[in-house]
């Protein structure tokens, strides 16, 4: 059942073109707007238009036949149109699904290395009267326009760092490090829909918090802290609530974390308080982190930043970062409201990129007596980091490379018992020993929940290619697979009015290996497929979501 037919034209356009003209798409390079003659036809066949890089990568394996389209650069810099729906979608999913990620890997013949390298590429799925319109584009950050305008990389982004043309300007750019001037901006890893409506996309570097339009994809402009806490990168994963923003700062020079809240409406951060790390020459690094109804939790994994790493023109086995296993594993917990750390415990090795969610156990008083924390976590394995790296991405071989990952569950005790727990939530096996990319009702943020939706694995694969939900009171999980397919983190929306915890649908952009890309709508009850909207060409892998409620700044 095609949605929206010939109604909405298909629409191809450059970064300059303006709102509402109609232009192909531009190589990196070119600073022209070429205006179409006549509309794109309605499901435009999009990689018609002219590839915005178009020669092989230097490194091999970018654009060979047999390569998966997930881990091939995004082709023209934006489109929108209709969307072709099967399935039925419902009629209560009215709104704006967005999702961020790396989406362009290459600048000419020069091919990036690392999936977290690529250029921001901004995903929007609007759906309406069961209807669906699709649109991309790429975010115009600073290190992407540079990037474009000069053929190379300008900023030091995740594992590319710009090569010096002089010892001179290697010297200035040592200096430039430490003024932040020489990182990225490129917001690659998350978009977040502010409480005051406002939308961020956003990564590690503080720099890189920008401002998009989610109707346009227009980039609006930097997001200007107003405050005077400085640093220079945070956790990449900010909770936010519909009055909130929190984040972690942490400080490499005297090994901690500034834990701070931004009251929505505002860009001005508030320091709340401070951890100071209990082991290692740095922090550890924190991607992510979780909260309960009163506290921050604070984590002190042993995969820590590493300066020198920072400064070095070539990337090391663990690119900014290093493992400091006799440095110890912690998990430190912060009073919201005093900024009081009111524990402090070592815990087994771990690392993970994203926590799921933290609540609090309390006992027959109502005394808070412990805090469970959960996480993505990859067996205290730091090698999930290099199988992210593009050549092993796409080069598929059917062996199974993929390391095992689980739910991590943490137990804090707030009893000033040292030590904390960290046990598997469930057998890893239920979701195939995969573990990443997670999502939660977002009314159970920070309180007791039950399921979580995330990317798992069916084995062998190089990469998680199922989408799980998991019960972490029944300890199983139902399974979405489809051969061939890679499918990015599923994004839980509720149905308004719901009242049960899964009473909504799980949404997952897939690329498939046959160069298609759709939309996947699952019941997030039955985990069932209700529909699938069709992208008219290949999208590559992408990371965080979010979901924007029609009228909800009305
Ligand atoms: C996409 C993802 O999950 C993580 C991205 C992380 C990035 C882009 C980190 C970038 C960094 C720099 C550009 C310099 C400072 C260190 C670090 C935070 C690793
Ligand atoms: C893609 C990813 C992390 C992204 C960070 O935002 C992790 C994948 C892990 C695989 O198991
Ligand atoms: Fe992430």
């Amino acid at each position: 059942r095609p949605a929206g037919g010939a109604a909405v034209p298909g629409r191809l356009a450059t970064s300059q073109g303006a709102k509402g003209k109609r232009a192909v798409a531009q190589p990196l390079a070119a600073s022209v707007v070429t205006e179409t003659p006549a509309p794109a036809p309605a499901i435009a066949p999009a990689p018609q238009a002219r590839p915005v890089v178009d020669a092989p990568p230097r490194r091999r394996g970018g654009r060979g036949a047999g390569e998966h389209a997930a881990w091939k650069s995004v082709r023209q810099e934006r489109w929108e149109g209709a969307l072709e729906v099967e399935g039925e979608l419902p009629l209560w999913l009215d709104g704006t699904y967005l999702r961020n990620g790396p989406g362009l890997w290459n600048l000419g013949d020069y091919g990036f290395r690392h999936l977290f390298d690529g250029y921001a590429t901004l995903v929007r799925v609007s759906f309406r009267n069961g209807r669906a319109v699709g649109a991309h584009r790429q975010i115009e950050s600073e290190a992407y326009k540079a990037a474009r305008a000069h053929g190379k990389v300008c900023y030091r982004e995740f594992s590319e760092v710009p090569k010096p043309d002089s010892f001179l300007s290697y010297v200035g750019q040592l200096a430039s490090l430490f003024s932040g001037s020489s990182l990225t901006d490129n917001s690659n890893t998350g978009v977040v829909r502010l409480g005051d409506g406002r939308v961020l996309c956003l990564t590690e570097t503080i720099k890189g918090s920008i401002v998009v339009d989610p109707d346009t994809l227009d980039t609006l402009g930097k997001f200007d802290y107003t405050d005077s806490l400085g640093g220079l990168i945070h956790s990449a994963h900010p909770i936010v609530t519909d009055t909130e923003f929190w984040t972690l700062i942490p400080d490499l020079i005297r090994p901690g974390y500034s834990v701070v809240r931004m009251d929505a409406g505002t860009n001005e951060r508030r320091f709340v308080g401070r951890v100071d790390c209990r082991g290692g020459p740095a922090p550890g690094w924190v991607h992510s982190f979780p909260i309960t109804e009163h506290y921050v939790v604070v984590p002190e994994m042993p995969l820590r930043y590493c300066a020198r790493n920072l400064l070095r023109a070539e990337p090391t086995p663990l690119y900014k970062f290093e493992w400091h296993l006799e440095s110890g594993s912690y998990m430190h917990v912060m009073c919201k409201a005093s900024g009081k750390v009111v524990a402090s415990v070592e815990v087994p090795p771990y690392v993970t990129f994203h926590f799921i969610n933290a609540y609090e156990e309390t006992d027959e008083e109502g005394r808070v007596t412990a805090i469970v924390a959960d996480c993505c976590e990859h067996n205290a394995n730091t090698d999930i980091l290099d199988k992210l790296r593009l050549q092993n991405l796409r080069s598929s071989t059917g062996q199974d490379v993929l390391p095992d990952a689980r739910v991590g569950r943490f137990r804090i005790p707030l009893d000033g018992t040292p030590f904390g727990e960290l046990e598997p939530a469930l057998d890893p096996e239920e979701h195939g020993r995969g573990m990443d990319m997670c999502s939660i009702n977002p009314a159970h943020v920070g309180k007791e929940y039950r399921y979580a939706y995330a990317c798992g694995a069916h084995r062998p694969c190089n990469f998680p290619n199922t989408l799980t939900k998991v019960d972490l009171v029944e300890k199983t999980a139902k399974n979405w697979y489809e051969e061939g397919t890679v499918p990015s983190e599923p994004y839980f929306v509720p149905r308004p009015g719901a009242v049960e915890e899964d009473d909504g649908v799980a949404i997952s952009m897939v690329s498939a290996r046959d160069g298609s890309a759709y939309a996947l709508v699952l019941d997030a009850k039955t985990f069932q497929e209700v529909a699938r909207a069709k992208f008219p060409y290949a999208m590559p892998y992408g990371l965080h979501c979010c979901w924007v409620p029609r009228n909800s700044n009305a």
